[in-house]
């Protein structure tokens, strides 16, 4: 993989997403469904922009960050804030949560030129499926692995290559479009090259020193960078 620096198009024949951060904002609903836990345990409110920052390693991960950082966690009291997280998460994950701006047009044009689309995402398979279609993604979708869809999670490169395999390409002509270190490294780790959005939950780390063949500020951004099908300029 050497894209790296350059400019221009990168051939693809199919393109997988990131959930949370990258095509949908849900920080909002995270946020409401992690302050009702924390009240639940007698814990302070966070804000939003902390909660911003807890998303990416799945819903557990986000609860335990929440305790830690609000008087301190230990696995069996991580065990019932879980459980609660997932009843009040349950009722208002569709609440406020949104595409990015040009989301739904983008996936639309990448269909039209014929290319498959998948999500891969660390968030779990009880709220992807509802959210997606609450948000009228679903039907844009032809894969989606969750966090819990296969043994590991991102980083880790099992979740990108389920999608591949069940897209029916190889890493090679695949292309995923993440906002954090997770997508960088399960996607590199996996051969697939990655498009980074500046504009996601990537914990204030600076997205350019991820390893990500190209950057956008704007999800529409996209359609000028991936060649459908593997076709050159020249023979497109
Ligand atoms: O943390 C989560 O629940 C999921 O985050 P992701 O969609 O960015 O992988
Ligand atoms: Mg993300």
């Amino acid at each position: 993989m050497t894209d790296a620096g350059q400019e221009g198009p990168l051939p693809a024949k199919a393109v997988l997403f990131d959930l949370d951060g990258t095509i949908l904002e849900t920080a909002g609903d995270l946020a409401t469904a992690t302050n009702r836990t924390l009240a639940d345990f007698h814990r302070e409110a966070v804000e939003e922009g902390q909660v911003r920052a807890w998303i990416g390693d799945g819903v557990r991960a986000l609860v335990r960050y929440a305790l830690e950082a609000t008087g301190g966690c230990d696995e069996a009291l991580l065990d019932q804030a879980h459980e609660r997280f997932m009843v009040h998460y349950g009722k208002c994950f569709a609440d406020r949560s949104h595409p990015f701006p040009g989301v739904v047009e983008t996936m639309d044009r990448l269909r039209e030129a014929g290319l498959p689309l998948a999500v891969v995402t660390n968030k779990a398979a009880a709220f992807t499926e509802p959210l997606l279609e609450a948000s009228g993604l679903a039907s844009r979708l032809d894969v989606v692995i969750s966090g819990d869809s296969v043994d590991k999670k991102k980083p880790d490169p099992a979740p990108v290559n389920a999608a591949l395999e069940r897209l029916g390409v190889t890493a090679e002509e695949a292309v995923l479009v993440g906002d954090s270190r997770n997508d960088v490294e399960s996607a590199l780790a996996a051969g697939c090259r990655v498009i980074c959005v500046t504009y996601g939950y990537n914990r204030g780390e600076d997205v350019t020193t991820l390893g990500a063949q190209r950057l956008v500020d704007e999800f529409g951004t996209i359609l000028e960078l991936i060649q459908p099908d593997g076709r050159t300029a020249e023979t497109a």
